[in-house]
C-alpha cells in the first residue's frame, strides 16, 4: 500500500494538474463567527432560523478532521458553508491559510463529496474514471501520464477489480470509494466528505477512513462528517470537532477528548466509547446545562487548547492567497486569475468533447431515453396507421385526416416532454455534483445535451413518419413528406425544452402534473377544434403562442398545401374535394409552410434559452 501511495504522490505531482503537497501548497482552513441563518415556515410565516451560531474553528492541514454530532445539529451545513457550496444566509469570516478565502481560488484546489453517490449508473469504473480524467487534466496531461494517474488512483482505492462493472451494480463501498477516487483525479489539497460512511458495513467503513487518513497524510486537509463512529473508527481521526444546536462543543485532538471531558466534569464512564458518550451529550440527554457549559469551555470553537501539541501551522501560501507582494507581472496575472470566474481546469470545447463522448456512450446504453422511444415511435405509428388507414387519401376523409395530424402532434409532444421531465431531474443532482466540483461548465453541459438529443429524435422522428405516412395515404411526394418531417422535428425539439424547464424546476412529482397542465392552453388555442377565426379578439394572443398551432398549420401546409389537385371522393358528396376549401375552414393560407417554420424556429430558441435560464436558476437555489 506504502508503494502505492508513493506511486500516487509522484504521479499527481508530475502532471500539471497537481502539484505535490509541500509544506507550502498545504492548506489551514480557519472560521471565525461563523453564522448561518434559514428561513423556515411557510408563505408569510417564514421566520430565520440560526443553523450554525456564531462558530470558530481550525482545521489544519495533513489530518483527517471528523465532524460529529447528533442529527440537526448543522454538520452538513457547515461542510457546506466551508466548501463554499452554500454562500446565502453566510456571515463571519472564512480563512485559509490565514487569509481571507478567495472562494474561486479555494474552489480550485477542493473537493466536494456528497453523501449520496451521485455516479453516472451507465459507466464502467473505468469508463467513469477516463472521463473524469478527460474533464479535469485535458490535453495538458499525456496520455500515458494520465493512463498512469488513473492506475495509481484505482489501486490505492482498490477499485482495480471492479473497473469493468458498471457504477450502478457496485456496492456501497464501492461507489464510495469510486467517488473518492474521481475527486483524487486532480489532487485536490482539500477534501469535504459527508458522512462518507453511511451505508456500509463496519469493514468497508474502516477501509473508507483508513483511506481518508492515508491521503491526508500527504498533506491534505481531510474534512468529513460522521455520525456515531465505533471506537476504533473514531481513533483514526486526527481531530474531532462536535456540533451541538449549531454551536462548537469540542474542538482538538482525538486523543485529548477524554481529558477534556474530565476537564468539565463530565468523564466518560470507563470501558464506554467517547465517541457515543459525546454524541449522547450533545443530543442533550445528560442535560442542556452540559451542554452550555461545553460550549463555553470550548469558547464556541475558539479555544485550541485540546490540539495536539506537535501540530504545526504551515506557512501559507502565495498559490491560494495573495499575501506577498507581487511584482508587476505576477500583480497582473494573479488579477486575471482571480477576476476570471471560469473555475474548470480545461477549455471549453474539451469540456464539450467529453461530454459529448460520454453522452454517446449513455445513449447507446440508456433503455429509456433510447431504446423505449424507439419503441414508443415504432408502436404508436402502427397504430396510428391502422387506424387511420389511408384517411390522406380520400376527400371523405379530410377531418378524419386532420384529427390523424392533430394526434401525431400531441404523440410527439407528449413523448418527448414528458421523457425529459422523467429523466432530467435525476441527472440534476449528477449535474450538481460535477458542475460544482468544476469538471465542466454549465454551458458546455447544455450544449451538449442539446446536441445529442439531435440524432435520437432525428432518427425517431424519421422513423414515425416513414411508418404513419405511408399507412395512412398522405401524398407520396418526398417535398411533402420532408415538409411533415421536419415540422414533427421542431415540435419534438420545442417539446424537450419545455421537458428541461419544467425538469429543471420541479421534481418528477410535480414536474409530471405541470408538464401535461402548460399543454393544455398550448392544445386550446391550436386551431383544432375552435379555427383560429373563430376564436374571440381579445383572447388570439393564445393563439399567437401556441407551438400547437404552427405545428399544425405545418403539418395541414404539407398535406393539403403545395396546390394539391382535387382529391379522390368516394362518396356522393364531398364536402372537401378541393384541398383549398379545407385550408379556408381551418383559416389558413395554402403558402403558410415557411411562415409556421420560422415561427417555430423562433419558439424553439426562445425555449432554450428559457431552459437555460431556468436551469441555471435552478442550481443556485439548489445550493
Ligand atoms: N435550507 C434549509 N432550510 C431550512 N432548514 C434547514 C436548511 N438547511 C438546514 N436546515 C436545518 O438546519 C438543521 C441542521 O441541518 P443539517 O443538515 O446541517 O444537520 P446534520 O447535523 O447534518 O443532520 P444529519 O446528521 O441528520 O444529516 C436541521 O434542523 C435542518 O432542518
Amino acid at each position: 500500500m506504502a508503494q502505492v501511495e508513493f506511486e500516487l504522490s509522484n504521479s499527481l505531482s508530475s502532471s500539471e494538474s497537481g502539484t505535490s503537497l509541500e509544506t507550502a501548497d498545504r492548506i489551514e482552513i480557519k472560521f471565525k463567527d461563523l453564522t448561518y441563518t434559514v428561513s423556515t415556515g411557510l408563505g408569510f410565516k417564514q421566520e430565520p432560523k440560526d443553523v450554525l451560531k456564531n462558530l470558530c474553528g481550525r482545521f489544519p492541514s495533513n489530518q483527517l478532521i471528523a465532524i460529529m454530532g447528533p442529527s440537526g445539529a448543522g454538520k452538513s451545513s457547515l461542510l457546506d458553508v466551508l466548501s463554499g457550496y452554500r454562500s446565502n444566509g453566510v456571515t463571519g469570516q472564512i480563512l485559509t491559510n490565514g487569509h481571507s478565502r478567495n472562494i474561486n481560488a479555494f474552489r480550485r484546489v477542493s473537493c466536494y463529496i456528497q453523501q449520496d453517490d451521485r455516479l453516472q449508473p451507465l459507466l464502467t469504473v473505468r469508463e467513469s474514471m477516463d472521463s473524469a480524467a478527460d474533464f479535469k487534466l485535458g490535453h495538458r496531461v499525456s496520455k500515458e501520464e494520465r493512463s498512469k494517474i488513473i492506475e495509481d488512483v484505482m489501486s490505492l482505492l482498490g477499485l482495480n477489480e471492479s473497473q469493468n462493472t458498471r457504477s450502478s451494480q457496485l456496492s456501497g463501498g464501492q461507489k464510495k470509494r469510486l467517488s473518492i477516487a474521481l475527486e483524487l483525479i486532480n489532487n485536490p489539497r482539500v477534501m469535504f466528505l459527508d458522512e462518507p460512511t453511511t451505508g456500509l458495513d463496519s469493514q468497508s467503513c474502516s477501509q473508507c477512513i483508513k483511506l481518508l487518513k492515508m491521503i491526508s497524510q500527504e498533506g491534505r486537509t481531510i474534512i468529513c462528517t460522521i455520525h456515531q463512529p465505533s471506537a476504533t473508527l473514531f481513533q483514526m481521526f486526527d481531530q474531532v470537532y462536535l456540533l451541538s444546536g449549531g454551536q462548537c462543543l469540542y474542538q482538538g485532538a482525538t486523543d485529548q477528548l477524554v481529558n477534556y471531558l474530565s476537564s468539565v466534569n463530565l468523564p466518560c464512564p470507563k470501558y464506554h466509547n467517547p465517541a457515543d458518550f459525546v454524541i449522547e451529550l450533545a443530543s442533550g440527554e445528560y442535560g442542556v446545562d452540559n451542554i452550555n457549559a461545553m460550549v463555553e469551555q470550548a469558547q464556541n470553537g475558539k479555544s485550541t487548547q485540546w490540539f495536539d501539541k506537535s501540530y504545526i501551522m504551515y506557512p501559507s501560501t502565495d498559490s491560494i492567497n495573495n499575501n506577498v507582494k507581487p511584482d508587476k507581472k505576477t500583480k497582473k496575472a494573479k488579477h486575471c486569475t482571480y477576476s476570471n470566474q471560469i473555475l474548470q481546469d480545461t477549455s471549453y470545447s474539451n469540456q464539450l468533447g467529453v461530454l459529448l463522448s460520454r453522452g454517446l456512450l449513455k445513449v447507446k446504453r440508456d433503455s429509456t431515453l433510447t431504446h423505449l422511444r424507439i419503441i414508443v415511435n415504432i408502436f404508436v405509428a402502427l397504430m396510428l396507421g391502422v387506424l387511420f388507414q389511408n384517411s390522406g387519401e380520400y376527400a371523405s376523409s379530410v377531418l378524419i385526416n386532420y384529427n390523424l395530424l392533430f394526434s401525431i402532434l400531441i404523440h410527439h409532444v407528449m413523448t418527448s416532454m414528458m421523457l425529459n421531465i422523467l429523466t432530467f431531474p435525476m441527472e440534476m443532482s449528477i449535474l450538481i455534483k460535477e458542475h460544482f466540483n468544476r469538471w465542466y461548465s454549465l454551458k458546455a453541459y447544455y450544449v451538449s445535451v442539446n446536441l445529442l438529443d439531435i440524432p435520437v429524435a432525428g432518427f425517431c422522428c424519421l422513423l414515425f413518419t416513414t411508418i404513419v405516412y405511408p399507412l395512412t395515404g398522405q401524398p407520396m411526394e418526398l417535398t411533402r413528406f420532408t415538409m411533415f418531417n421536419c415540422t414533427s422535428l421542431l415540435v419534438v425539439f420545442i417539446a424537450q425544452s419545455v421537458g428541461y424547464m419544467v425538469g429543471a424546476v420541479f421534481n418528477v412529482v410535480n414536474g409530471t402534473f405541470v408538464g401535461p397542465v402548460l399543454v393544455v392552453p398550448m392544445m386550446m388555442f391550436s386551431g383544432f377544434g375552435v379555427s383560429i377565426n373563430d376564436i374571440p379578439k381579445y383572447m388570439r394572443w393564445g393563439s399567437e403562442l401556441s407551438y400547437l398551432r404552427y405545428g399544425l398549420e405545418g403539418y395541414v401546409a404539407a398535406i393539403y398545401g403545395l396546390d394539391r389537385k382535387t382529391l379522390q371522393c368516394d362518396e356522393l358528396y364531398c364536402h372537401y374535394k378541393e384541398p383549398k376549401k379545407f385550408l379556408q375552414t381551418v383559416s389558413q393560407p395554402s403558402d403558410n409552410f415557411w411562415s409556421s417554420s420560422v415561427t417555430l424556429v423562433f419558439i424553439l430558441i426562445v425555449m432554450k434559452l428559457i431552459a437555460y435560464f431556468f436551469l441555471s436558476w435552478r442550481i443556485k437555489v439548489m445550493r
